[in-house]
């Protein structure tokens, strides 16, 4: 998949996230931090990312900053885009099953490399739920203003 990735700093987890998701199989593009010459405010890196994901130039973004939560509201202000601020594995499963998520957010902070990889495993394996009472509620979500 084609991963836009962003981060306001190269604290923590973050150089290694972009290694990760490579390992992965997948395509970056970076943002702030990530990308040397960027603006690396956390707003403007993480809601560029969040946009390629809008625009369809991206399938998924990651976004990260040292809490996790300036990335997450940057991220969701971009319509269309479902932001979920992830600090394990099985909460990074259930945002991609029950919220059809298509951004992860990350604090640096908070996130160990261990866990960052079992996070990654979790995201980037489980699939939306088609059941319909979790479908309702994404599209629910889809036409919230
Ligand atoms: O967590 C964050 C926002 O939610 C930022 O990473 C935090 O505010 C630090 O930013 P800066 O290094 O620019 O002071």
């Amino acid at each position: 998949m084609r991963i836009s990735l962003a981060s306001d700093s190269l604290d923590g987890i973050a150089s290694m996230l972009v290694t990760e998701v490579e390992r992965r199989g997948h395509s970056v593009t970076l943002y702030g931090a990530l990308a040397p010459g960027d603006r690396a405010d956390w707003a403007w890196c993480c809601s560029a990312a969040a946009r390629d994901v809008a625009e369809g130039r991206a399938d998924q973004a990651v976004v990260c900053c040292w809490t996790g939560t300036g990335a997450s509201i940057a991220a969701n202000k971009v319509a269309g885009v479902r932001a979920a601020l992830c600090t394990d594995a099985a909460t990074a499963a259930g945002a991609r099953k029950w919220n059809d998520a298509n951004a992860l957010a990350l604090s640096l902070r908070l996130t160990s490399p261990q866990v960052l990889t079992e996070i990654l495993d979790a995201w980037f394996s489980e699939t939306p739920s088609t059941d319909p009472e979790d479908a309702a509620n994404v599209a629910y979500v889809r036409e919230i203003r």
